[in-house]
């Protein structure tokens, strides 16, 4: 998956794995980690979530990371938001609006203070296995000590299907996260009306995990 893959998705507004509500997953599990309004958020491979937003109404701070320069300039004018746009070199761009600064450019090259919390929905399960270890490293380096990460991944027979989303099973994800505390919070086994399961499927699961350093 280089970055021209996710260039044409965008381009070519093949953007399935947009959603145009909030996910139940971020109402639902939010609220229990207790967070205060001074913890700061990171949002990484962001895409033009509408997570962003709900997130900003809770948080002074919410950071993104996006690749695509069209994902970052569609997530402000769908929300009628004039963001400051300030390039900072290194192929990276910042657009900052109020709550929201979202760093446009290669994830691996971008550098933010360590967070206190991450939200990461389809940006480890976008990442091919060969790169999902430098991900989580890269990630978990911009995560402070005490902080914590709600992942969300898929489970599926990966030979039944290519990725995007890939398959993430419970042992890589505890793998990825050794040295960490990692509570499952929830899995949810879709049907067979789910669209996963009418393209082929023989199952299809999205999964809830909390990380704590
Ligand atoms: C499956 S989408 C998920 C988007 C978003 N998290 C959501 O839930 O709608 C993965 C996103 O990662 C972005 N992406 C892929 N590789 C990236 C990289 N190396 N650096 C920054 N963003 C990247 C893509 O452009 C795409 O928007």
């Amino acid at each position: 998956m280089d970055a021209e893959f996710w260039h044409s998705r965008w381009a070519e507004n093949r953007i399935g794995f947009h959603l145009s509500d909030i996910n139940p997953v971020l109402t639902k599990y939010w609220p229990t980690l207790n967070m205060t309004r001074s913890d700061t958020v990171l949002v990484p491979m962001c895409g033009k979530s509408v997570d962003l937003a709900w997130l900003a109404e809770k948080h002074d701070k919410v950071i993104g990371i996006e690749l695509s320069d069209i994902a970052v300039r569609a997530f402000f004018s769908e929300h009628f938001y004039t963001p400051m746009v300030t390039s900072i070199g290194n192929g990276q761009t910042l657009y900052e609006f109020d709550e929201i600064t979202i760093h446009c450019g290669d994830f691996f090259a971008t550098r933010v203070d360590p967070v206190d919390v991450v939200y990461d929905r389809a940006a480890l399960i976008a990442m091919p296995e060969n790169m999902r270890k430098m991900y989580t490293e890269h990630l978990l380096s911009m995560v402070k000590a005490g902080g914590r990460i709600l992942l969300v991944t898929v489970d599926y027979p990966q030979p039944e299907m290519d990725g995007p989303p890939f398959s993430v099973t419970k042992d890589e994800v505890e793998q990825l996260f050794a040295g960490c505390k990692i509570t499952h919070l929830d899995r949810d086994d879709a049907d067979e009306s789910h669209p996963r399961r009418q393209r082929g499927l023989s199952r299809f699961a999205e999964e809830v995990w909390l990380i704590e350093l």
